[in-house]
């Protein structure tokens, strides 16, 4: 039995809880936050994606609080002013690019600048790096390919996916930006309501005051979670916020 906290930040995963399987944000959940907003809690979204791939969806929303994306590896304040950003070393870039060479799988990465998904540039020291992802569908590869990354301790190795690996930085993780975050307004992460299903998420939701994986979560993050709420297409985020934050 979890016992209510005082919630004075919600912090939402983007794809697989805050969006649909169409990667829309439902009436529902908008108006949950909205109402969350009016009564003056700082609704930060905190994603996998770059800027490109969420300012849209984030700007629908009309928050007026900070913006935390690539895992953790910006963090924005409410007026998208940059505060932090922490990127991948490039002899890192350049191992990760091999494994994706010796084991004929599909990658992309996040520059601070752009997503890159099929060109792979050649000159992969001008380029500022924050994240590298692999996409691959056979069990026994992503696993071998995860047994070599974990062997470096410069390395945090997450998913956004059950198919996918994702890769920033060690120490930049949702939930270090989140407290980085916290520590801005001068608030703890006791009260901090934090929702995900991924791996990604995973951080942030053993954190927070109050962890909530989502219904459609990794097995995983449902274990690890204090609180297991509907699916992504069952307006999960706006159930949460409901039974968490504005009774
Ligand atoms: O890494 C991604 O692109 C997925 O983003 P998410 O963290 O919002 O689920």
């Amino acid at each position: 039995m979890i016992e209510k906290k005082e919630i004075k930040l919600i912090a939402i995963d983007m794809d697989g809880t805050l969006l649909n399987d169409q990667h829309v944000i439902s009436d529902e959940n908008h108006q949950a936050i909205k109402e969350a907003e009016e009564k003056g809690i700082h609704v930060v979204i905190s994603t996998g994606r770059t800027r490109m791939t969420c300012d849209e969806l984030v700007n629908s929303l009309e928050l007026n609080a900070h913006l935390i994306t690539v895992n953790g590896s910006e963090i924005w304040d409410e007026k998208r002013e940059l505060v932090e950003r922490q990127l991948l070393d490039i002899k890192h870039i350049e191992q990760m690019w091999g494994l994706t060479q010796k084991h004929q799988t599909t990658c992309w990465a996040a520059t601070v600048n752009q997503v890159i998904r099929e060109e792979f540039p050649s000159d992969i020291s001008a380029h500022e790096w924050m994240k590298f992802g692999f996409d691959v569908k056979e069990d026994s590869i992503r696993e071998l390919i995860l047994a070599e990354l974990k062997e470096n301790p410069a390395l945090e190795v997450t998913n956004s996916s059950t198919t996918n690996l994702e890769i920033n930085a060690a120490g930049v993780n949702k939930a270090k930006a989140l407290e980085k975050v916290c520590e801005r307004l001068g608030i703890t992460m006791d009260n901090v309501l934090a929702m995900g299903d991924s791996l990604n998420d995973l951080a942030m939701i053993k954190e927070a005051g109050i962890g909530v994986a989502m219904g459609n979560a990794q097995p995983f993050v449902k274990e690890s979670a204090d609180w297991v709420t509907s699916t992504n297409i069952e307006d999960g985020v706006a159930v949460a916020i409901r039974k968490w934050a504005l009774l």
